[in-house]
């Protein structure tokens, strides 16, 4: 629970793709609390402002870089000793930022691989979130069998906890039986699985969690949770006919990754 009683600081940072799917990193300048230390670029949304024009201008100035368009991410409310901030973090895509990148304060940037970030130390806020980025954001398959997708490291599976071997980096399990087990399995990472909104509170350990969606009714609760803000990463799974009407709403509400179920798909 967050017991801190100092005002949020409210605070929005951008997590920029180039055309290699590589993320800018930058280090802070000197002069700033955690000098040295890497983050996505971005800053304080003054009094009045509105989140998107700070993103726009805290690019433009720290990167000389324009920010054309941006999602939204996660968020994710941190302690520091200096400061008790609220981070919204957007994702911006390869072809919706342009200009020369420029270290205008002093600073140092680098691309770099998610999964296999080379450059530290991290601001510790961070970790979560740079783990987050090496879950791929397109996956397809079937939960009884295994899903699939790509990340820049190669191929990505997530397999059912039930029939995991040593080797499956990946695991899902159903927030009932997560809740019967009373803890997470061992994996590099657990996907939860989720039926309803209720259910989102109880899967707050878990690394990524997967919204199992039947119906307009629960697509419709999934873009009003994202619009809420999310702080760990949510996929939806759902089948073709209902990627094709929410996609979109879910993409621009925030959802992490889309999980195409392709059970009813011809083989
Ligand atoms: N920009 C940025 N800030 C982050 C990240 N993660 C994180 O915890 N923070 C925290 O959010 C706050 C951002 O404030 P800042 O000092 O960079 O803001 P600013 O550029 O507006 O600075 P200023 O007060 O000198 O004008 C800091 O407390 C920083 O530690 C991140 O990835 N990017």
């Amino acid at each position: 629970m967050n017991q801190d009683a100092r005002p949020l600081i409210r605070v929005v940072a951008g997590v920029v793709l180039n055309h290699d799917g590589d993320y800018l990193l930058s280090s802070r300048p000197e002069g700033k609390p955690y000098a040295g230390y890497w983050e996505f670029a971005g800053g304080k949304v003054e009094p009045l402002e509105n989140e998107m024009d700070a993103l726009k201008r805290e690019f433009a100035e720290e990167l000389g870089i324009t920010i054309h368009r941006a999602v939204p991410w996660l968020t994710k409310i941190h302690a520091y000793e200096h400061a008790h901030v609220h981070l919204r973090f957007f994702r911006v895509a390869a072809d919706d930022w342009s200009g020369r990148l420029q270290a205008k304060e002093g600073q140092q940037w680098s691309w770099q691989r998610a999964g296999d970030f080379t450059v530290s130390p991290m601001l510790p806020a961070n970790d979560a979130l740079l783990k987050a980025l090496a879950v791929p954001t397109e996956l397809f398959g079937r939960l009884n069998t295994g899903l699939r997708g790509e990340n820049r490291m190669g191929e990505y599976r997530v397999v059912p906890f039930a029939q995991a071997e040593p080797h499956h980096e990946n695991v899902w399990i159903d927030e009932n039986e997560l809740a019967r087990r009373g803890k997470l399995p061992e994996a590099k990472s657990v996907w939860a699985v989720i039926d309803e909104a209720a259910q989102w509170p109880r899967v707050q350990d878990a690394d990524v969690v997967l919204w199992r969606v039947a119906d307009n009714t629960a697509a419709e609760a999934v873009c009003a949770l994202l619009t809420e803000g999310v702080s760990l990463p949510l996929a939806v799974y759902a089948d073709a006919a209902l990627m094709r009407r929410f996609a979109e709403r879910w993409r621009a509400a925030g959802v992490h990754a889309l999980v195409l179920n392709d059970e009813t798909a011809p083989v």
